[in-house]
């Protein structure tokens, strides 16, 4: 566990030198990349906190990519948009506890398979996953190894939440409800200690700087595995 202090110094170095990873991987690190479980309520700044760091660090980064059962729409490339699959392809991933986690919509399934987080892994990159509390819940269950690092974004209140909701001007009043309603159940998980770090997106480039003195160890290892 890294000092206060250390970490500090570590992030002050990565500020200096941010850079491309590259396209190829020249050497691998011995040690093993921890994919990142990214979580928090909707509107609490995620996307725009990862968008930050993959602009800053880019081609170090990479979300993995979901398997479907629905079927490709035109232009959408399988293994690149997602990977797409038969529902009894789907079902043996299943069986054979192949998925971290899946859910069902509208008749197709989706889901994020262990072997596409090994993937990105094993290219050298972090893998980050994007989830809601109970992805974050069904990915601990997972036994995924190695164990993420989970992170949870917290906005600074209720209101401000609310606020900056209504003015991304994404959402409908009913679907800004259902957010809204969410909030207090994540808040309460994170409440658990079931986050490694809990970041509070009160001010941008605060939230920021500390969401990169937090990842200060593994952006070194994947900047190392693109030298
Ligand atoms: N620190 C901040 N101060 C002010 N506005 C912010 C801050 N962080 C994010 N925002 C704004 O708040 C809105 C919500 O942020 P964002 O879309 O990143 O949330 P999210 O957690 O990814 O939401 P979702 O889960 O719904 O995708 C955006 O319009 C963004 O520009």
């Amino acid at each position: 566990m890294l000092t206060w202090l250390v970490q500090t110094r570590l992030a002050a170095v990565l500020m200096k030198s941010a850079r491309n990873c590259g396209k190829s991987l020249v050497t691998m690190s011995a040690t093993e990349l921890r994919p990142i479980v990214m979580s928090g309520p909707s509107g609490s700044g995620k996307s725009t906190l990862l968008e930050k760091l993959f602009k800053d660090y880019p081609g170090c980064f990479a979300f993995s990519v979901s398997h479907t059962t629905r079927k490709p729409r035109p232009g959408e490339k399988d293994g690149v948009a997602y990977h797409f699959v038969s529902e009894e392809q789907f079902k043996k991933l299943i069986a054979e506890n192949g998925f971290l986690e899946y859910a069902q919509f509208s008749g197709n399934f989706y889901g994020t398979s262990k072997t596409s987080v090994k993937e990105i892994t094993n290219s050298g990159k972090l893998c980050v996953l994007d989830v809601e509390i109970n992805g974050v819940k069904n990915i601990k269950k997972s036994g995924l190894k190695p164990t993420p690092r989970y992170i949870f974004i917290s906005p600074p209140s209720p209101e401000v939440l609310e606020k900056r909701l209504r003015d991304r001007k994404t959402e409908t009043e009913e679907s800004l409800k259902k957010r809204l309603a969410a909030v207090k159940e994540a808040q309460e998980y994170a409440d658990t200690g079931a986050y490694d770090f809990i970041i509070v997106n009160d001010d941008l480039e605060r939230a920021y700087s500390e969401l990169k003195s937090k990842l200060a160890e593994d952006l070194i290892i994947v900047q190392e595995n693109f030298k």
